[in-house]
């Protein structure tokens, strides 16, 4: 490559050279300017010219290159020593845990076909542990010498991620000597990275944060080093941790199917359509109190048309708001008494916490689409007791699949501004149709769903006043009470269980806090389709 000429004052050198493949010629550029690697093709004696151009921090790897002219004739090339040079925040030594069971068992094979390679390309090097039991993951991270690497990478579910998250938010805590079991210990956030590699069932966490689940994508973030802070609720019973977890808690319908799909593990990602199925036709309700303090500090809504995206500056405010409201409080978490708490009793069908939108192959836009990654907020979703039919129409609302891309005659639902889109056929746009529009109606649109957006969050059964959650109690209510309002079935469970990311909590009395950004997983959030959104944006 040679300098083509002196760059105007003030400006980084760009470096050009010319570049034969086969029968083609292109110019490469090396532009400091825009950071990229560009390559144009000469102009052709009957057309134009084409011209690419990849961001210098996604070049994956730079494998080989000429050492002088003689080996280079004789054909001899050697591997560049240091491809890392190109970004600093490119993890080089990584801890890959893999689950052998979850999902549809393909763990093994998808980080030995899909991954590995990738890593070796860019010479990444790896500790791999393929897990022997449940939580083998969770308590190695307790101890492991963490040091030597520069991220943890989970192959696997939902579960697995919280296990490998556990790991590491309990690890942070012990080092810096919080007390876990305490729910108002301001925590201390964990610095090394998670990669999500789906392998799972759900893979909700990894979807909403990448935009799809796909091994190779998620490999490439890892690779070129990307960072997503992401928020993580901490659920407790009195003063014991029970849990955290980033995804989905939810209580009634959720924790149901779940409870139902735990003895038909064997069956892998289809015991969820059983179990929820089967779930939907028992259609239990279940009453308790609400208490919830509203994330004041927050600038969205769960109800905003706009979404999280790479670079989200709904996060970035919220999280600065969020530490100066900290800092009025003399650099405290906001004590239980701040704010205003706001109390629902009800029967619930559903009560959903969701930390992160929830999107997944099931459900793309996710049962919260509005919801934030990095916010320091969850959204609340309350579903009360109705039809089974309206729970149906609710629930049919969160499998939309609003794609990415709207071919001829195709309609596209489209929750940013509201309104469904329609996009012409041929026959149409000949006769000069245009597209048109009509409103479109999101899953918070029934009288018996409520949202908020919130900080915290407290709940008690009605069956267990006293807040304990003593088991056999809760068996023997629920064969004592007969069903009132059920005519398809025999009793009413007196509670639910809580689905916390995947795994189910013993006590149906918590209480939940969010941690602002406690997380940082390898990930930029979902990109923006520009084509789409410039669409939408003129139609809005
Ligand atoms: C009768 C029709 C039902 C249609 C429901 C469609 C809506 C599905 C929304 C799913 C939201 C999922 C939220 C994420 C939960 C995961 O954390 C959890 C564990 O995942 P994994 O470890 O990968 O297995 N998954 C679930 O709880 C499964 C919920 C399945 C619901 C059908
Ligand atoms: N080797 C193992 N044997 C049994 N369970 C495991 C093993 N490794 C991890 N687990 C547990 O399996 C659960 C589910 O894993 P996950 O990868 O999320 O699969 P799925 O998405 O199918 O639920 C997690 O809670 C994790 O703790
Ligand atoms: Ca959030």
């Amino acid at each position: 490559m040679g300098e083509r000429s002196p760059p105007p004052a003030g400006r980084r050198t760009r470096l050009v050279s010319s570049l034969v493949l086969g029968q083609r010629a292109c110019e490469v550029a090396l532009d400091p300017e825009r950071g990229a690697l560009e390559w144009t093709e000469q102009p052709q004696p009957r057309g134009g010219r084409e011209s690419c151009a990849v961001p210098i921090s996604e070049i994956i790897a730079v494998e080989e290159t000429e050492i002088d002219k003689k080996q280079c004739n004789s054909g001899k090339w050697q591997k560049m020593a240091k491809p890392h040079a190109f970004t600093a925040s490119r993890p080089k030594h990584l801890l890959v845990y893999i689950n052998p069971y979850g999902g549809k068992k393909q763990g093994e094979k998808i980080y030995e076909q899909k991954v590995a390679p990738l890593f070796s390309l860019a010479s990444i090097s790896t500790d791999v542990i393929v897990t022997e039991r449940a939580n083998h993951a969770r308590d190695n991270l307790l101890e492991v010498n963490l040091e030597k690497y520069d991220g943890v990478v989970c192959v696997g579910g939902d579960g697995m991620f919280n296990e490998v998250m556990h790991g590491l938010i309990g690890r942070t805590q012990k080092d810096s000597g919080i007390d876990q079991n305490n729910p108002k210990a301001p925590l201390v956030q964990c610095n090394i990275r998670i990669g999500i590699i789906p392998a799972g069932s759900t893979d909700c966490v990894c979807y909403s944060t990448v935009g799809i689940n796909d091994p190779v994508t998620s490999a490439l973030h890892i690779i070129v080093g990307d960072t997503q802070p992401l928020d993580v609720s901490s659920v407790h019973h009195h003063d014991t941790l029970l849990k955290y977890f980033v995804s989905l808690l939810g209580y009634g319908f959720y924790g149901d199917i779940l409870k139902d799909s735990e003895g038909k593990r064997w069956m892998g990602p289809v015991r969820y359509d059983l179990s929820g199925f089967k779930t939907f036709l028992s259609h239990h309700y279940y009453e308790g109190t609400i208490s919830l303090l509203p994330a004041s500090h927050a600038v969205g809504s769960p109800r905003d048309k706009k979404h999280c995206r790479s670079g989200c500056h709904i996060c970035k405010q919220s999280k600065q708001r969020l530490e100066i409201e900290q800092k009025k409080n003399g650099g405290e978490i906001k004590g239980d008494d701040e704010g205003e708490w706001k109390v629902i009793r009800g029967k619930f069908l559903a009560i959903n916490i969701a930390n992160i939108s929830c999107a997944c192959p099931r459900s793309p836009k996710g049962l919260a689409p509005a919801a934030h990654l990095a916010d320091g907020s969850s959204d609340l979703i309350l579903v009360r007791k109705c039809s089974r039919f309206n729970f149906l129409r609710y629930l049919i609302r969160h499998t939309n699949r609003d794609d990415q891309k709207l071919a001829r005659g195709e309609s596209w639902p489209d929750f940013h501004c509201g309104m469904k889109l329609t996009f012409p056929s041929k026959n149409q746009a000949a006769k000069g149709v245009t597209g048109h529009t009509w409103p479109c109606t999101a899953a918070f649109d029934f009288s018996f769903v409520e949202v908020y957006r919130i900080k915290k969050f407290q709940f008690t059964s009605k069956h267990l006043e006293d807040g304990d959650c003593d088991a056999k109690k809760m068996q023997k209510n629920r064969f004592g009470h007969f069903c009132r309002d059920h005519p398809a079935c025999c009793c009413i469970p007196p509670s639910s269980t809580w689905n916390c990311d995947g795994e189910t909590l013993d006590c149906s009395t918590i209480e939940v806090t969010v941690h602002c950004q406690l997380m940082k997983l390898f990930a930029r959030g979902i990109e923006r389709n520009s084509t789409l959104e410039a669409v939408q944006r003129q139609l809005c």
